[in-house]
């Protein structure tokens, strides 16, 4: 599988009233690599529903799933799944999920963190918040230099995330960004068909690395 490209990420609000399935069709489309589920719900049941077909549309596009926070839900369906440093261990994650399991790791903007999830197993580490974000604000903010860091001294892929759009997004792959993870920029968006056009040029930014 591909830890390179759009990395985009669900959201339970601006994908509410019927918009999942047809925006994230509408980013895998337009050449989303990577998908990662996030509801920060406490409803399990809606989790294993939507999470199912997601992994079925996701199977389609031969895109990776990855589940937010919970790797039993995770282990369940048997993808990939996204630990922050309250999450839960990502060595236990490793143990549950196995060698073949994409396993990511939020750093926000401390590279220890990112030796530390190496030495456990992730398969890529995410730093941010780069820029301002909507969605999660208020996190640490990472810099350039953190990805120039990592591009020499860290052997694993490194995704970039918050708040970035199409028009920053080109300096973060530029300093060695192989996936940037988008929620905003991607699905606040008022058709599909904006959603893949979206996909689209944030994918195409990848094409010469
Ligand atoms: C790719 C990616 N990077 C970072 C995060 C943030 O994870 P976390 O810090 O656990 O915050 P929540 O997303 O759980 O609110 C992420 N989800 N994905
Ligand atoms: C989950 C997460 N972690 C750090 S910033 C962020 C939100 C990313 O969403 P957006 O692209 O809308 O800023
Ligand atoms: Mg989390």
């Amino acid at each position: 599988m591909t830890l390179s490209g759009l990395y985009a990420i669900t959201d339970s609000q601006l994908l509410a009233g019927g918009k999942l399935l047809p925006y994230v069709e509408a980013a895998l489309n337009g050449g989303a690599r990577l998908l990662q589920y996030r509801d920060k719900s406490t409803d399990d049941g809606r989790h294993q529903r939507e999470a199912e077909s997601l992994l079925e549309l996701c199977q389609r596009y031969g895109a990776t799933l990855i589940i937010n926070d919970d790797a039993e839900l995770a282990a369940r369906l048997g993808v990939g799944v996204h630990l922050g440093q309250g999450d839960g261990s990502l060595a236990a994650a490793r143990a549950l999920l196995g060698g073949g399991a994409v396993i990511g790791g939020t750093c926000h903007a401390r590279f220890e963190l990112a030796e530390q999830a190496a030495k456990e197993g992730a398969s890529y580490v995410a730093f941010g918040r780069f820029f301002e974000s909507h969605t999660k604000p208020g996190t640490p903010t990472a810099t350039v230099e953190l990805l120039d860091q990592a591009r020499q001294h860290l052997q694993l892929p490194v995704v970039a995330i918050g708040g970035v759009t199409l028009d920053s997004a080109p300096r973060l792959i530029e300093h060695g960004a192989s996936m940037i993870a988008v929620i905003h920029a991607l699905f606040a968006a008022d058709s599909a068909a904006e959603v893949e056009r979206r996909a689209r040029a944030f994918s195409t930014l990848f094409a010469h690395h």
